[in-house]
């Protein structure tokens, strides 16, 4: 038996100097990551594509290997103490694999078993009602649609009841109620104890469901925060409004523009009534109006848009 301290007093999740080069170093995948997630924590990891979440996660479970740096879960390292790290996780990824021949049920069962887990089917029939599947339970894999698919996914990887679940992408393509049904599944492990990462392009899901986020550009940390302190550390205020046609210059450097939807920063009211009167000055015609908070998109696109990519983490 193990002769660790308390579980309680080690991180879920340890990442120290992570680095990770592909084709003989000619690319950096990660350059250099450290950070820790405590036992318990709903953390999110967010950053563009190619940032190299993926690529951390994959070291986390094992699929690709550290240049340099060592990962550990609740203290195991991950490559020497693999088997009791692969055990302390549940990675759900982005990638659906299957074997199309068994079924849903099947498919649960070999991976309990996979894990050394005997008598799981009562646990096997509660992931199956909470995701929706307990009418597929008998459906071979390949008459799933995408989304049921993925459903599967998530109850192949919390199966052995792992106490760390990693969700890379989870509602990446996915309907509005499998959406709910995941976060209300997770958001209720979370409170039972189990520690959850999640990746995410959706930064309204990360906004409201993570208590910290790290945003990674270029394989580097370069915000690591509550979520709160990141959202108040940016302008407080954002206009929002509809415009057919350009904006004057002066403005449409500062702009978000989606579409006809025209997202402009303001820091305070004097500058919410400059920006109204140069639209105005300019004979533009706008529709919607809205005087907002800054949320998490606005605080991610100011980060990534500033911060050089060898910044080192803020904590
Ligand atoms: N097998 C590989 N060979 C070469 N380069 C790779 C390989 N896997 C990843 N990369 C590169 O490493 C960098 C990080 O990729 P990674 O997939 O980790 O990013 P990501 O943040 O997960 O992106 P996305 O949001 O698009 O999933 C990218 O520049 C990518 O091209």
């Amino acid at each position: 038996m193990s002769s660790s301290p308390p579980a309680v007093s080690l991180p879920a999740l340890r990442f120290d100097n992570v680095t990770k080069t592909y084709r003989g170093g000619q690319v950096r995948a990660l350059g250099g990551v450290s950070f820790e997630i405590a036992q318990g924590e709903f953390f999110g990891l967010l950053g563009p594509n190619g940032a190299g979440k993926t690529t951390l996660i994959s070291i986390l479970a094992g699929l690709a290997k550290a240049t340099s740096g060592s990962v550990s879960v609740h203290g195991h390292d991950v490559v020497g103490d693999y088997a009791a790290a692969r055990r302390a996780l549940g990675v759900v990824p982005q990638e659906l694999v299957f074997d199309p021949f068994f079924s849903v049920r099947e498919t649960l069962r070999i991976q309990s078993g996979y894990f050394g887990v005997r008598n799981n089917e009562a646990w096997i029939d509660e992931l199956l009602e909470n995701l929706g599947l307990a009418d597929k339970a008998n459906a071979n894999m390949r008459q799933l649609s995408g989304g049921m698919k993925r459903r599967v996914l998530v109850a192949q990887a919390l199966v052995h009841r792992p106490p760390v679940i990693v969700l890379d992408e989870p509602t990446a393509g996915v309907d509005v109620e499998l959406r709910q049904t995941l976060w209300q599944f997770v958001a209720r492990l979370n409170k039972e104890g189990h520690t959850v990462l999640l990746t995410t392009h959706y930064l309204e899901e990360a906004e409201a469901l993570c208590g910290r986020i790290a945003m990674l550009k270029q394989g580097r940390i370069v915000a690591l925060d509550r979520t709160s302190a990141l959202l108040a550390g940016t302008a407080s205020t954002m206009l929002r409004f509809k415009l057919d046609q350009a904006l004057p210059a002066g403005l449409a450097e500062r702009a978000r523009v989606t579409g006809r939807i025209v997202q402009v920063k303001a820091h305070d009211a004097a500058e919410v009534e400059q920006i109204l009167a140069a639209l105005r000055a300019a004979g533009c015609q706008i529709e919607d109006l809205e005087i907002g908070r800054a949320d998490l998109e606005d605080v991610f696109l100011e980060i990534m848009q500033s911060e050089p990519a060898a910044a080192e983490a803020r904590s």
